[in-house]
């Protein structure tokens, strides 16, 4: 009989409403925009503008974003993050033969961290290992989500053992597969086109303070580039999803792609490697808006990229992130 294995997996994504519908959109903006991680301001200043202005404008607008790209089974980020555990559980034997128990869970909204580390533990394991689902370290992120983790261990009388996964930027089974994944959109299409490789943005002052998100996406923007054969002219690095007034990471996507057209630019691919899985941002936002905004300033083609979701590639990727991660607990 198959037993279960001394250590188990808990990946961790960003987290989603539990509905498309304003309330649902507001509980969970609340929950993520108070995060001093996401957003550092004073409390003093930044609560009333959460409170009065975001959490009044905000909800039901991106609620009517949320309804266009939710699935049957509820929001795309949970969804696909659910497809993407449930083919790892598949495949999660330990060298033993062991079954190595997995869980998923959201650093805002459900299902918890709380929930998760407690699941592992029911199944009895002793040893956890954590992947946020991050592929580029961020503190707005991957330290947001361990924050999380180690409060909902605060109470616990006696810990796991802890291995916590810094990021996966440069994996080469990770570059492997954006670029195989591009391969693959090319030849569906016919051509090579123009790579646009857009990153989730964070303020700027948050890497002048020391955040090295934007180097962990150069270098994998690089290592794509190479990987491909690309030369400089044929690839463009930018950040998106700009929020509030103060300046983000440059080059802003919109700026870039509107421009694009003007410099002979005209099709272009765009592939989002900081979302390990698609949600709003990329469904919504890249697929649509900056498509429309490309479009319009006199681009012919553009065609975005899917995330590595619960491909084989990304399977693959993570099964040896596990693996070369839980060594200590196999001996
Ligand atoms: C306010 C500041 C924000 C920072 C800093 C930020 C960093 C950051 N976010 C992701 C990944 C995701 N963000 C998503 C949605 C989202 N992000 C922000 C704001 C910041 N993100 C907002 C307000 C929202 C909600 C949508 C909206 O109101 O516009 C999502 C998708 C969630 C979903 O339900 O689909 C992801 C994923 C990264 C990787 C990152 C920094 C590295
Ligand atoms: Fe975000
Ligand atoms: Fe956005």
């Amino acid at each position: 009989m198959k037993k279960t294995s001394n250590y188990g997996v808990l990946i961790i994504n960003l987290g989603t409403p539990d509905a498309p519908s304003a309330p649902a959109v507001r509980r969970f903006l609340r929950e993520f925009l108070s995060d001093p991680r996401v957003v550092d301001l004073n409390p003093l200043l930044w609560k009333p503008i959460l409170n009065l202005i975001i959490l009044t404008v905000r909800p039901s607008k991106v609620a009517k974003v949320y309804q266009q790209v939710w699935m049957d089974e509820g929001s795309p980020l949970l969804v696909l993050s659910e497809r993407l555990r449930d083919q790892l559980k598949t495949k999660l034997n330990d060298t033993r033969g062991n079954e190595i128990p997995i869980e998923l869970a959201m650093t805002y909204g459900n299902p918890s961290i709380e929930d998760g580390a407690n699941k592992l533990r029911q199944a009895g394991v002793k040893n956890i290992l954590v992947i946020p689902m991050y592929p580029q370290f961020s503190g707005t992120t991957t330290a947001a989500a361990y924050d999380r983790l180690m409060f909902s261990l605060k109470s616990c009388p006696h810990w796991p053992g802890l291995h916590l996964l810094h990021d996966y930027a440069d994996h080469p089974l990770y570059i492997k597969a954006l670029a195989n994944s591009i391969r693959a959109q090319w030849d569906k299409q016919g051509e090579r086109r123009h790579l646009v490789l857009s990153y989730h943005g964070i303020p700027k002052r948050y890497v002048s303070n020391g955040d090295p998100y934007a180097r962990r996406c150069e270098i994998t923007s690089r290592l794509v580039a190479e990987a491909l054969d690309l030369g400089d002219h044929e690839w463009t690095h930018v950040y998106q999803s700009r929020f509030g007034r103060e300046e983000w990471l440059k080059p802003y996507a919109d700026k870039t792609l509107k421009a694009l057209p003007s410099m002979g630019i005209k099709k272009i691919n765009v592939i989002s490697p900081a979302f390990s899985i698609d949600c709003i941002e990329t469904l919504e936002e890249v697929t649509l808006e900056l498509g429309d905004e490309f479009k319009h300033s006199g681009g012919i083609a553009f065609d975005y990229i899917p995330a590595l979701n619960d491909g084989l590639d990304h399977v693959a990727l993570y099964l040896d992130l596990i693996k070369q991660n839980t060594k200590q607990w196999t001996m």
